[in-house]
């Protein structure tokens, strides 16, 4: 392992050959340099007209011997651990002088260095040293100290490894600091992208703010960017993501959301940069169904949607493969799973689809026995979030209450409930829709949606009190034309409580429906009424004794 890398180039064997042999130099591992060795890489640097950086770890041993400034000494990646120093630490000689650079000091702090350290160099021997070190978030003005130039001797005798001890302590009790004021989830970045979608890609940022609290994350910070053109290899480009990476340092955030989906590469590569777990929105949408699913069914669809998510992605790959699996809280197929090689996901997929297959007889069963039951069906459909289980509760006789999160609803739920005029009804619940449903998910869904096939009427309840109102209505409408629902459906215009009575008429202006709040258990008398009439016109006849229930 003696590879001179960088500009090796044009250089002559007898140079090569005293680079390679920087390999062998060692430095008391409490020590910046010696004075051999800064001088060794003066004479060096001079001879050969080119800068020479030296990777060193905290034995003091040379790790890689790099012709190039420390932009270019390749270094290894680290998990991010938010209160530890990578314990690599780059020495590199600057021929022209004029002190730490901003690309030297860039790399400190996206490679969490413990130093970076420059010499000057003038006629072949050393001159000034000039040292930085990074310092806890919000410590200084910025995220590394620069320390004066000084003779390159004066470092000498300079115990760093007392300096480097202390500031990992410091850097430990600013991370606990903020773990306690911000409580246990895991903190996250998201970032949009605007391709020219204008207000769209706000409302795309807040449905990712709202999936990612819903997968149990923090949201310490939102970025979107305008790109109309893509960077094919870091997305949203190499400046941007090293802005990020300062900002997660200061949020002490672990992972990147980001709103659009990455190909396998990408996500290789933002991973690489940032040293940041990186996620996209299907991976996001796939861990919530994992943390949701209870039934053996909808269990068997997450993680069948999971191993066709995750199997064009393990081409070759070790490491990366069990960060690409986890979600938020690394919730994935496991990692054990995602260990084995290929053949045997396959084979579990074809097992997982067997057992859906025959989950889904053992549902058309169910069905039919309801069928045979006799009673009318009201499937609830809608946008995730915009209130399904709160209505079926508010109509149904008893309930849970629904809950503050997308996706609260994974296993279709039925209940009972009673139309004056009519008799007893069954309500069914389901699963939130969501804009750009990934293909695997859609999948994974259409059984519980084959529920509302069933279905005499359907209730679209829609959430009039957020933007875009008109979208979500529209996208819902798509999937069930998708699925081949045709049942009539009666709408309901749900949290008019706390809507703009302003937003409210315009919505009911464009698409007509019922003005309810499900919570404040408004408006459904009237939606009730809508409901006998809408099954009545399908031919459902009332139950003898429903006048007098
Ligand atoms: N202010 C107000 N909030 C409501 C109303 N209806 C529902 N909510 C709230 O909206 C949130 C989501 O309600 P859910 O009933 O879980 O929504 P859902 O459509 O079943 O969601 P998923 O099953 O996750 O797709 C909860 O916090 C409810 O309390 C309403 O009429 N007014
Ligand atoms: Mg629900």
């Amino acid at each position: 392992m003696n590879k001179v890398y960088g500009r090796t180039n044009g250089l002559k064997p007898s140079a090569r050959k005293r680079l390679a042999n920087l390999y062998r130099r060692r430095v008391p591992d409490d020590r910046l340099y010696t004075a051999e060795l800064a001088r060794t890489l003066a004479q060096l640097s001079y001879e050969i007209h080119k800068p020479i950086s030296l990777l060193l770890d905290r034995r003091g041993s040379v790790r890689a011997v790099t012709v190039g400034d420390a932009r270019e000494v390749p270094i290894p990646p680290m998990a991010y651990v938010e209160t530890r120093l990578s314990g690599y630490r780059i020495l590199h000689t600057h021929l022209g002088g004029g002190g730490l650079s901003r690309p030297d000091l860039s790399t400190l702090f996206l490679n969490r260095l413990d130093a970076v350290v420059a010499l000057d160099v003038a006629e072949g021997r050393p001159t000034n040293a000039h040292l930085a070190h990074l310092v806890p978030p919000h410590a200084e003005e910025e995220d590394w100290r620069v320390y004066p130039a000084r003779p390159y001797h004066a470092y000498l005798d300079w115990d760093f490894g007392a300096v480097l001890k202390a500031l990992e302590e410091e850097l430990a009790k600013a991370a606990r600091v903020r773990e306690m004021a911000d409580g246990s989830g895991e903190r996250v970045i998201l970032v949009g992208v605007d391709r020219g979608e204008g207000p769209q890609a706000e409302v795309d940022l807040v449905e990712l703010a709202e999936l990612a609290r819903t997968a149990g994350g923090v949201v310490v910070h939102r970025e979107l960017v305008y790109r109309p053109e893509l960077d094919a290899r870091y997305v949203v480009g190499r400046g941007k993501l090293e802005e990020l990476t300062t900002v997660a340092y200061h949020e002490n955030a672990g992972t990147l959301i980001f709103g659009l989906d990455l190909a396998p590469a990408q996500a290789r590569e933002i991973e690489t940069v940032t040293q940041l777990k990186v996620l996209d929105r299907t991976q996001l949408i796939l861990d919530i169904f994992a943390q949701h699913a209870r039934t053996p069914q909808a269990k068997a669809q997450v993680e069948l949607a999971q191993l066709r998510y995750l199997l064009p992605r393990l081409v070759g790959r070790g490491r990366e493969m069990s960060r690409l699996g986890g979600g938020i809280g690394t919730r994935g197929p496991g990692e054990t799973k995602l260990e084995v090689d290929r053949r045997r996901i396959q084979a579990r997929i074809a097992h997982l689809t067997r057992d859906l297959e025959k989950y889904a007889q053992q549902r058309r069963e169910a069905r039919k026995a309801r069928k045979r039951h006799g009673l009318p069906v009201i499937g609830i459909v809608g946008y995730t979030n915009a209130g399904k289980t709160t209505l079926l509760q508010a109509l149904a006789k008893r309930g849970e209450p629904g809950e503050n999160k997308l996706f609260a609803t994974l296993r279709p739920l039925t209940r009972k409930g009673f139309l004056p005029g009519l008799g007893e009804v069954l309500y069914t619940d389901t699963v939130g829709f969501i804009r750009h449903m990934p293909a695997d998910l859609m999948a994974a869904f259409r059984a519980t949606l084959e529920e509302l096939l069933d279905a005499d009427v359907l209730v679209h309840v829609l959430d009039v009190s957020q933007e875009g109102a008109l979208e979500r209505h529209a996208t819902v409408e798509d999937v069930l034309r998708e699925l081949g629902v045709e049942q009539p459906r009666v709408l309901a215009l749900n949290k008019a409580d706390r809507a703009d009575p302003y937003d409210v008429d315009f919505v009911q202006e464009r698409l007509g429906g019922l003005v309810i709040s499900a919570t404040k258990r408004e408006g459904l008398e009237a939606l009730k009424q809508a409901l006998v009439q809408a099954l009545v016109a399908r031919g459902v006849r009332p139950q003898a004794w429903a006048q007098y229930g």
